[in-house]
């Protein structure tokens, strides 16, 4: 029977980034990817993400959290999750801060710098082509040598690449809305430079403190917010100086800030999670779920 069967969640939204909370601290079984599309199968509460908290690893941490993709494959960093997660945590016991541990690493959550704004250090981007990772070396990942080219759509090349604890792609653009990104976004997705896929974005520079953009996500697809992609955007456009370090990111769901520390390189990450309901899982739900 899988450990999610009759169990709660609580089903909730960053900046329209469709998320689901399970929290299975006091258990010590596992999701399975399974499982986790079985929760986003229509019957299902459809979801982007479904964030997974399991018992603490580290001291220091609160949870240790396993992040899955609609289509069941699991990722290292979701930033509108963490702040769903750390919404409902902060609701229940009154807490202002925490350490949660990710595939990614170790990541520092606060309620602040409004009440309603929650903020995630995402920890320091990595630039490196094998830390993205890609498939062959490229000495400097602030552009490299990749195009598509749909017939009838403008041209697509030369993104900026970055790893925000998984794989980003920056397509710069004048008009994020130009592009048919539900007929690239697979493509692009799966090409072979990025062997563990990516997430692709499209970014338009507004001016040095505002970026609009929009995301194909790796394991989830047309999302209306990518937190970890907000941060990826500003950090490549603070590398190329096409911006400041401290940029606000427009997507389609809303608004995020964000801040590439000086001090330490760390991407802080700003914005509000929203709940929407809660409910149990139906156990039929998982009935073909070996
Ligand atoms: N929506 C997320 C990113 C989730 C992970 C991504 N799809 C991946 O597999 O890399 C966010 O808010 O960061």
């Amino acid at each position: 029977m899988s450990a999610l069967a009759n169990h709660a969640f609580a089903k909730m939204n960053g900046i329209g980034n469709e998320i689901v909370v399970v929290d299975l601290r006091d258990s010590r079984a596992a999701v399975t990817p399974e499982d986790a599309r079985a929760v986003a199968s229509p019957a299902g509460v459809p979801y982007d993400q479904l964030m997974v908290l399991q018992p603490a690893r580290l001291q220091g941490t609160e949870a240790f959290i396993h992040i899955y993709n609609s289509d069941g494959s699991e990722a290292g960093a979701c930033g509108n999750g963490m702040r769903c997660v750390v919404r409902r945590l902060f609701e229940k016991t009154g807490q202002t801060a925490v350490t949660f541990e990710t595939r990614a690493g170790l990541l520092n959550c606060w309620q602040g710098p409004a009440p309603d704004l929650y903020t995630v250090d995402m920890g320091a981007p990595k630039f490196g082509w094998q830390d993205i990772p890609l498939a062959e070396e490229f000495r400097d990942t602030r552009y490299i040598e990749l195009q598509v080219g749909p017939i009838d759509a403008p041209l697509l090349h030369s993104p900026s690449v970055v790893s925000m604890g998984n794989p980003h792609a920056i397509f710069w653009v004048d008009d994020v809305n130009a592009y048919d990104i539900e007929r690239f976004g697979p493509l692009l997705e799966n090409h072979p430079i990025f062997p563990e896929r990516a997430n692709i974005t499209l970014a338009h520079i507004v001016d040095r403190d505002h970026i609009t953009i929009r995301t194909w996500e790796r394991g989830a697809g047309l999302t209306r917010a990518c937190g970890s992609a907000a941060c990826a955007t500003a950090v490549a456009a603070a590398r190329l100086k096409r911006a400041n370090r401290t940029v606000e990111i427009a997507l389609p769901g809303g608004k995020l800030s964000i801040e590439w520390r000086e001090r330490d390189d760390h991407v802080l990450m700003t914005g509000t999670a929203d709940f929407e309901y809660e409910g149990r899982f139906d156990p039929a739900l998982f009935a073909s779920v070996a």
